[in-house]
């Protein structure tokens, strides 16, 4: 029996699997601030469980993996492969998130993967496909599907904001770009918060709120509108940077309430201006509705 786990920021997510088959009936979620640790987490799951022949443990880590170890960019968590090892006397492999959720790619789909738009395949997208995660931070996965499934590491949340998101945030509010502003300092939950302050359209409200208060508020729906044009400004340096025609698939809480309001048409309107040289835009975008999609990818990786 294989352990998965899928760690992020604020949320962790943990499940079963046998022979590359995720048991999703298993699937259990904490809150980080819930538990001490990674490994408190998973004692607390497998007691629940009941399930005493783990013999291997994939977890997917929000942050650098960086040989047997994992640093969490948005929690002061270290995992360590080895010390888990020796703790539940199983096989240990780390990998990315975002990582986790590449080799999930070519299994998802029915009613948890939901159209954003529907695109054109020319030729079969070249078998380039994106996934971009927007939760507590910011990350992507540029995955290849030429036979099997081959899936990149990135930190993309970590670079710096391309100018064209910084320009067009310092036209909403002339002197509020900063310059070398990171990524996933405006594309994450915080970022989200932090863009409706500034635009004066919210004190104090969390992200979720922000997203439940688009329904009433017009003030709100304006700056969660604004907000996914910015977006579509990022998304015009990600097609560039990966060609990504096969489709991009958006996860992560913040993409899921931004997308579930009628801003995503503002995000796409920006993607959908004409590329340098002709490069087309128009792949079809997903939202990956489930949020356990990352335990499916760490079902199918090899240990
Ligand atoms: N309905 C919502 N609309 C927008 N944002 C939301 C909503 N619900 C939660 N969030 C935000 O989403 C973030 C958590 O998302 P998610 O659970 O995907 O992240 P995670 O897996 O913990 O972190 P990481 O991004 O590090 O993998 C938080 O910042 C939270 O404020």
């Amino acid at each position: 029996m294989r352990l998965v786990a899928d760690i992020g920021g604020t949320n962790m997510r943990l499940g079963l699997a046998g022979q590359g088959a995720l048991q999703q009936e298993s699937v259990r979620s904490f809150s980080n601030d819930g538990v001490s640790g990674a490994e408190a987490a998973i004692d607390r799951f497998l007691s629940d469980a009941g399930t005493a022949e783990i013999t291997e443990i994939v977890l997917a880590v929000a942050g650098p993996v960086t040989g047997r170890q994992a640093r969490l960019t948005n929690r002061d968590w270290c995992i360590d492969a080895d010390r888990i090892a020796v703790r539940y006397g199983a096989g240990v492999r780390l990998i990315n998130d975002l990582t986790a959720l590449g080799h999930a790619v070519p299994i998802l789909s029915g009613e948890l993967l939901h159209p954003v738009c529907a695109g054109s395949v020319a030729d079969g997208g070249s078998g380039q496909s994106l996934v971009v995660g927007i939760g507590t931070g910011f990350n992507v996965c540029p995955v290849i599907d030429a036979g099997e499934t081959v899936c990149f590491n990135a930190e993309m949340g970590l670079a710096t904001m391309p100018t064209g998101v910084a320009s067009a945030l310092d036209a909403l509010r002339p002197g509020l770009a900063p310059q070398f502003l990171m990524v996933e300092d405006l594309f994450s939950g915080r970022g989200f918060v932090r863009f409706c302050q500034l635009v004066g359209a919210s004190d104090g409200l969390t992200a979720a709120q922000i997203i439940d208060g688009c329904r009433t508020d017009a003030r709100l729906a304006g700056a969660a509108e604004d907000y996914a044009g910015l977006l579509g400004w990022l998304l015009r340096d990600l097609m560039l940077a990966y060609m990504p025609m096969a489709g991009i698939y958006f996860a992560g809480g913040v993409a899921r309430g931004l997308l579930s309001t009628g801003a995503g048409a503002h995000c796409l309107k920006v993607l959908h201006r004409p590329l340098p040289m002709g490069v087309p835009a128009q792949c079809p975008i997903w939202l990956i509705g489930d949020d356990a999609a990352a335990l499916q990818g760490c079902s199918r990786v090899m240990i």
